[in-house]
């Protein structure tokens, strides 16, 4: 049987910071490799302070608020800094906080350092040797405090007195307990040495990275419990929105020029005092604090200079802006409104150095982009492309984000399964009894009647389920995760967020409810396990991960009757005239800019609903007035009720020019069947207008209504004309009944997913660099849930991978010795050798936790 062995897998898992410990696996070891038994393999340790680590405990509260008052100091600075240096946008850093890679861990771990958490003293990484020959014992502990110590050379001999296995196989000792008495040693030894302070009682080591939420159980499981656990999903969202509300907050202080940002007490100058009850108990401490407090108080001091020149260096350039326009910032509402009211011709201008654009009317007298840039606002936007477009076309951002929007979407991931064992009086070897985690929250998906646009989603991005609680002992069971529920206006379509955009979910029935994301299973204990042949198995499974996709939301409103018309029309009046909605109404162009729906009521038994539509304007395929984007809306309905303005001066080149825009928009519009109503008949003006406007139309085959929708007269006709198209529509469409729902259920494709099986895989060789990808979602999966922690998982899944013929096809495909192979995201190096069995057994240590025989 061949062996892989692991060649330092960076398995990441919630890599938070914020003056938090950090939960962070760096991998196993290598097989048989183990740590002194109170430290895991790949955790990040700190050596602290015992003394001070229970007097941070005890302070419990003041602590926290002095570390939130670092914290906002920390995002104010890194906002700034994030602006300085153009990071590209706000996702790109979220991203680099949530993942970690490589090359930000010692960048992290350095934060991680440099946070105050109760007396730090020095930070250590068991971290794998990334050498290739790197398989057993080559375990080295960094020393972030003092990075210089890495370089010298009694530090690199020391390294290099842990064995690789290219000495080993060169015929050095080979026995492991000789390797693993040795690299003890060479750790102890470099520990002493880093922190020089071991001998004192107080010093502790303790283990920062951490699975949270861990459940007491039994005795005999092992579980660790943390003093600092990691943040949980909610908090480090609820901080990643905290933090995104700061940036906010200073882009829109420096938009405004205001006077300062930087408010003193928040950067937490002010020394945080004891709290009165404490005070006593720790008198003799306050000299070890004080000193403290000076080195902390000048690092925040220097901190706070630099905002201030970075702050005033923004301000200045504020200003230059300012200056060179001469001109006040126009937004584009203001710009539209410009564009309505007089299609006034203003100056273009633009500044010396080319930042701002000020382009209103063009030379016919037609709106043309209208929009600010400035240096400022190209170093703080985030909008996408398309967003862009919009803007220079003068669209108001609520029309902009009423019917689009992007969210993330995350199921909760399957709590963790245990080892643990019966252990009850007279009741001798009582058997495996660690129990199953519970599955991780599905993420629900809900048409909602009350809801009529998409701008929630403005504030709200992050969707993610519950995790599932872990197993506990005594075979107990873990609770599943919660569920969320994403309510949508009904008529909303969830894109995949892709080039190709698939269409996963459609939402038309209000109440009508999807499962989005099923949450990820929970992982079995080791009672699962349980066979004939192994009656006290010592293994159990990680949960598996729940999925997460950003999805595109977009909303098509459902409504039988679309009104459309000019802007000033009189759409809304007739909306309000027909049924019980208020929509603003008043003597404007573009009074509406999100469509109002209404429904109406014919009969006792006979409804439809209505849409009351922005205005359209000829040329809005170009973008005038607010462009037709908002066509979209009138897709699903049934019938178009076009309302003509009976005081413009020429109402049928009017009623033809938005005929146009409605099939330059969509060839379909036009064909649908629509009722014409000549509106504003009280006044005399329109009402002498009316007959040649009739009979024009009649000459083209159009019957046209005449109508008052102010005073409400002939709208009943106009609304029972549309009704009948309506009525016949929907018996038409029952004749052909609506084509095979085409979406793709992503639940379902989850599911299916999920059962893969393992032995289908497909392997993918690169022969330059010598590594093998072997892809397959069963395989994947198990490999995800594999907890490596437990030396019998990691027989299993050696048998696993032998048994559905990875193994046979990687060596016929040609595997080599030292080849890299990967499965999913972990990475592993092909050893040809058989040698299994020298890996033992793993046997009860002191204190139920394991540790390699002796
Ligand atoms: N006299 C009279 N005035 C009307 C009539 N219908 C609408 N109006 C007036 O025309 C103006 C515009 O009416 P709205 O209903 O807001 O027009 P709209 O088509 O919805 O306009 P936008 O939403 O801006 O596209 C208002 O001042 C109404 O009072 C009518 O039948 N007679
Ligand atoms: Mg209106």
């Amino acid at each position: 049987m061949e062996l892989l062995c692991f060649k330092a897998p960076l398995l990441s898992s919630g890599f938070s910071f914020g003056g938090q410990p950090l939960s962070l696996r760096l991998g196993i070891s290598s097989h048989g490799l183990s740590l002194p038994s109170q430290i895991r393999p790949g955790s990040v340790v700190c050596k602290v302070n015992g003394r001070e680590r229970r007097k941070a405990q005890r302070l419990g509260k003041s602590q926290e608020a002095a570390r939130k008052r670092d914290e906002v100091g920390r995002k104010r600075e890194e906002a700034l800094i994030r602006s300085r240096a153009q990071v590209a946008s706000a996702s790109d850093d979220r991203k680099r906080k949530n993942r970690f890679s490589e090359t930000t861990l010692v960048e992290n771990l350095e934060n991680l350092y440099s946070a105050d958490f109760g007396g730090v003293m020095s930070v250590g990484v068991l971290q794998l040797r990334e050498e290739e020959e790197i398989p057993v014992g080559s375990l080295r502990v960094k020393d972030l405090s003092s990075k210089s110590k890495l370089s010298t050379p009694e530090y690199q001999a020391q390294n290099d007195q842990i064995p690789t296995v290219s000495e080993l196989e060169a015929g050095a000792d080979t026995s492991l307990e000789v390797v693993h008495e040795r690299f003890t040693a060479v750790m102890e030894e470099t520990l002493t040495e880093l922190d020089g302070k071991s001998d004192d009682d107080d010093m502790e080591w303790v283990e920062v990275g951490v699975d949270e939420d861990e459940e007491e159980g039994d005795e005999n499981v092992e579980i660790w419990e943390g003093d600092l656990p990691p943040m949980t999903p909610e908090e480090e969202e609820e901080l990643l929105r905290e933090a995104e509300k700061e940036i906010a907050e200073l882009e829109r202080a420096a938009a405004e020029g205001r006077d300062s940002l930087i408010d003193q007490t928040e950067l937490g100058l002010e020394s945080e005092d004891l709290e009165p009850e404490f005070e006593e108990e720790y008198e003799e401490e306050e000299e070890e604090e004080e000193q403290e407090e000076v080195l902390n108080r000048s690092e925040k001091e220097m901190k706070l200079a630099e905002l201030k020149r970075l702050v005033q260096q923004m301000e200045l350039e504020i200003e230059a802006d300012n200056a060179s326009s001469g001109d006040n910032p126009s937004t584009a509402v203001e710009a539209r409104g410009s564009v309505v009211k007089e299609n006034k011709k203003r100056r273009s201008k633009s500044s010396d150095d080319g930042d701002w654009e000020v382009l209103y009317a063009g030379p016919d007298g037609k709106p043309q982009a209208s929009a600010r840039k400035s240096k400022f606002n190209e170093q703080y936007s985030v909008e996408e492309d398309e967003e862009e477009v919009c803007k220079e076309r003068g669209i108001p951002a609520v029309m902009r984000c009423f019917d689009r929007a992007k969210i993330y979407v995350k199921a909760g991931n399957g709590g963790n399964g245990v080892v643990a064992f019966r252990r009850e009086k007279f009741v001798p070897f009582g058997g495996p009894s660690g129990g199953t985690g519970g599955r991780g929250g599905h993420v629900y998906i809900e048409a909602d009647s009350s809801m009529n646009s998409l701008l929630p989603f403005r504030n709200k991005v992050h969707f993610r389920a519950g995790r599932g609680a872990h197993g506990g002992g005594k075979s107990k069971d873990g609770a599943a995760g919660t569920d969320i529920t994403i309510k949508v206006p009904p008529g909303t379509i969830i894109r995949e967020s892709s080039p190709e955009g698939k269409v996963l979910l459609e939402l038309t029935k209000p109440g009508q409810r999807q499962t989005l994301l099923p949450g990820g299973a929970g992982g079995r204990g080791n009672a699962a396990f349980k066979t004939g042949r192994n009656n006290a198995p010592q293994l159990a499974e990680f949960g598996e991960e729940g999925t997460e996709m950003w999805v595109e939301l977009e909303l098509k409103l459902v409504a039988d009757v679309g009104i459309v018309g000019v802007p000033n029309a009189g759409k809304s009046t007739l909306l309000s005239a027909i049924s019980a909605a208020k929509p603003e109404i008043a003597n404007y162009p573009f009074t509406t800019l999100l469509p109002n729906l209404g429904v109406v009521a014919i009969d006792y038994d006979a409804t439809m609903v209505v849409a009351d539509l922005p205005g359209l304007l000829e040329g809005a395929h170009t973008g005038v007035g607010l462009g037709h984007e908002f066509m979209r809306h009138t897709e699903r309905c049934r019938v178009l009720v076009h309302v003509v303005d009976g005081m413009s001066l020429q109402p049928e080149e009017e009623y033809e020019a938005v005929r146009l825009e409605l099939q330059l928009f969509n060839p379909e519009l036009a064909v649908k069947p629509h009722v014409v109503a000549f509106n504003k008949m009280d006044i005399p003006e329109a009402a002498k207008r009316w007959e040649s406007f009739q009979s024009n139309l009649r000459a083209k085959g159009v019957e046209a209504f005449c109508m008052s929708a102010a005073t409400r007269e002939g709208t009943e006709e106009v609304i029972r004309a549309a009704h009948t198209f309506v009525r016949e529509q929907r018996l038409n469409a029952q004749d052909y009944p609506e084509e095979e729902e085409k979406f793709v259920e992503v639940a379902e494709m989850v599911r299916k997913q999920r059962s893969s099986p393992i032995e289908e895989f497909t392997i993918v060789a690169d022969k330059h660099t010598r590594s093998w990808q072997v892809n397959g979602a069963g395989l994947e999966r198990f490999t995800q849930m594999t907890n490596w922690e437990y030396f019998e998982a990691v027989r299993r899944f050696q048998h696993v991978l032998a048994a559905s013929g990875v193994n046979r096809a990687l060596r016929d495909q040609g595997v080599k010795e030292g080849d890299t192979v990967r499965v999913g995201q972990l990475e592993f190096q092909w050893l040809d050798s058989e040698d299994m069995a020298n890996l033992g057994e793993w046997k009860r240590g002191v204190r139920g936790s394991k540790v390699w025989p002796h």
